[in-house]
């Protein structure tokens, strides 16, 4: 999809968050700028009146001014209500379609580039405030346009050319002006990194999540260092656009003087040669300043315009951003439950072009209703297997398919739906515990029955319903709980993990595939064991993938595979791999033996306290090559 074009995007996106208003606030400005140049001529004609008498009657005159006049004064109290409506209703509407953007990008890819996140903050910006702008400046210059055009008729009456000073005045201040606008444009896309990053300090000083470590490690001022260190970077952009329009400003002004004086020169010279009449000096007076400030502000208006059209670039280019992945013409497939199982051929996968690969040729197979458990060092590239399967990224070489299927022809919203998954990294989300788990399944949030069943499963149910609002407890002490406004519980690290394995199974009640990434890690022995048991007896006959460092709870799986240098190093039933004697034996029998020396130790130890302290403590050993007498 190629970005939409700026102007029309800005204008539709005003006109659909409110065409009457819209509607109106052009009236308005129209009126406007009708007003000031009404009230001049009246102001002629009843001066004209006065002092030679001809003319329309005084008194109708004096009425028609006073409507004039009242326009003026009413107008910018509607405009400025209907402004303020229009723009919360802008700011609605335009939040909704750049996150609904945001939430139709199907991968992971995007939100970890950089640039698309300046973009995304600039186009929050603008597209909260530039279609307000591109309105009230296109408006504004309308209203300037009538002002000045009206005016320039006037003073063309008297003298063109006086009318072509005041005219020619305004272009030089408009290239100032737009080459203002296109500076300023400029800082911001340069200066955005800057203040991501010093928002990125400033959450972080205040975020619960890192507060332990900042205090424990004493990084308070060495954030708050970085944090002004940005905002510096920030202001130094900001200040040499203000010098720029600092300077430009004084010489715009001197130019402004020097008109002026000129077209009154000419004005005084005019009168004097009996050419013109006392009204003729009235309106020629409020004429040229009129054009003078109106032919300014449409400059100023039309650079504006220009500089929030820039800007609406960005908002087009989030709002039209193609899918990051492979997406068939005409939509996926839709997705049939499993029958036969997932393959991954071949797979090779990089998270970026100038990363080094992260799985080199992966084959492995998830037969239907077997557990496949993955077993590797750190980094060899397990999650990203989960991820792949998920369909967050797309592998640059090799098929994953489902059923024979390569899943890119698949609908991947419909894929997702056939999945239940626990990740590594789980969330912990600042909702009530019934939200934390109900996410898994929305349709189960207003279902305590359902979601009381995977807390149980869990084995959290019963901290969950001890909470000072059972269920309704906001899970957080960020954030109140309850209309009361308390504050919310926070659980322990074991305790969430456990809210993420019944949000899990919440949603894997459906689905084909549940995928497991150290689902036990932060357990104590017992609930592992237990959660363990469980999960054995929930995978019966269902497809699985289960990651896990311990290789106790990866025993039981009818096929384990070893990760090793971006391939599968190994392959094969527990007992298999330990008759291999390679990767896998090695791993678990240290692992075993850690538990044996710790029996060991543990024993020995017992025996000591049984058995009470040596009543002679044992002679200091001799030194080596020293034989005991
Ligand atoms: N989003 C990402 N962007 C760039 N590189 C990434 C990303 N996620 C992971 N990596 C890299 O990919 C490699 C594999 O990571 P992955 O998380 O898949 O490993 P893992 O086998 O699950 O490790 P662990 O046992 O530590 O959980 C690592 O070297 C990591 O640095």
């Amino acid at each position: 999809m190629t970005a939409r074009r700026p102007l029309p995007l800005a204008l539709g996106l005003a006109w659909r968050s409110g065409p009457l208003l819209t509607l109106a606030l052009v009236l308005a400005a129209v009126l406007t700028g009708a007003a000031p140049v009404a009230t001049a001529w009246l102001t002629k004609l009843l001066i004209d009146r006065l002092a030679t008498g001809s003319g329309p009657s005084p008194a109708l005159l004096a009425v028609l001014l006073a409507v004039a006049g009242s326009a003026m004064a009413l107008l910018p109290h509607f405009v400025q209500f209907a402004r303020r409506e229009h723009q919360r209703r802008i700011l609605r509407r335009s939040t909704d379609e750049l996150f609904a953007a945001v939430c139709r990008m199907p991968g992971l890819a995007r939100l970890e580039d950089p640039r698309f996140h300046d973009r995304l903050k600039l186009a929050q910006q603008s597209g909260q405030a530039a279609p307000q702008i591109v309105l009230d400046t296109g408006l504004g210059m309308l209203r300037g346009a009538v002002t000045a055009t009206g005016f320039l008729v006037a003073i063309c009456t008297f003298s063109p050319l006086l009318a072509l000073l005041a005219g020619a005045a305004a272009v030089p201040e408009l290239f100032v002006q737009l080459r203002l606008a296109r500076s300023r444009t400029r800082m911001m896309w340069e200066t955005t990194p800057a203040e991501r990053r010093r928002l990125f300090y400033q959450t972080l000083l205040t975020e619960h999540q890192a507060a332990k470590e900042i205090r424990l490690f004493g990084l308070g001022g060495f954030l708050r260092g970085r944090m002004l260190e940005e905002m510096a970077t920030e202001h130094r952009g900001e200040r040499r656009v203000d010098v720029a329009a600092f300077r430009a400003g004084g010489a715009l002004t001197a130019l402004g003087a020097l008109t002026a004086g000129a077209a009154l020169v000419l004005m005084v010279r005019e009168i004097a040669a009996g050419r013109s009449g006392i009204g003729d000096l009235a309106v020629l007076t409020a004429a040229v300043a009129g054009v003078q400030s109106s032919l300014s502000g449409i400059v100023v208006q039309f650079a504006q315009f220009n500089e929030s059209l820039i800007l609406v670039g960005h908002y087009a280019h989030v709002v039209s951003a193609e899918s990051d992945l492979h997406e068939p013409p005409g939509g996926g497939a839709p997705v049939e439950p499993l029958r036969r199982g997932i393959e991954l051929r071949d797979v090779w996968f990089r998270y970026d072009e100038s990363h080094p690969w992260v799985l080199r040729g992966v084959t492995l197979t998830i037969p239907y209703g077997r557990s496949l458990a993955l077993v590797g060092l750190n980094g060899e590239g397990k999650s990203t297997i989960v991820k792949l399967l998920c369909r967050m990224y797309d592998p640059q070489r090799g098929t994953i398919t489902w059923d024979g299927t390569d899943v890119r022809e698949l609908d991947v919203d419909a894929l997702r739906r056939r999945i239940g998954a626990v990740f590594q990294d789980y969330m912990s989300y600042d909702l009530t515990a019934t939200e934390n788990i109900g996410l898994g399944d929305l349709d189960a949030l207003d279902r305590p029955g359902r979601i009381e069943a995977a807390a149980r499963w869990a084995d959290i149910h019963d901290r969950l319903e001890a909470l000072p609002d059972g269920y309704a407890t906001m899970l957080s002490r960020f954030f109140g709980s309850g209309p009361g406004g308390g504050t919310g519980v926070m659980l322990s690290g074991g305790q969430w993990q456990r809210v993420a394995l019944a949000r899990a199974v919440l949603r894997a009640g459906g689905s084909d595939l549940l995928i497991l990434d150290e689902p036990s890690s932060g357990l104590d022995p017992d609930a592992e064991h237990a959660v363990h048991e469980r999960l054995r007896a929930y995978r019966e006959g269902r497809s699985s993938l289960l990651i896990s460092h311990r290789l106790n709870t990866v025993r039981g799986a009818d096929h384990i595979a070893v990760l090793s240098g971006g391939r599968v190093a190994e392959e094969g039933n527990h007992d298999e791999l330990m008759d291999l004697r390679g990767t896998y034996f090695r791993l678990f029998t240290r692992q075993a033996e850690g538990f044996q020396l710790q029996d060991e130790s543990q024993d020995e130890s017992r025996e000591e306290y049984q058995e009470g302290p040596p009543a002679v403590p044992p002679p200091p050993a001799p030194p080596l090559g020293v034989r005991p007498g």
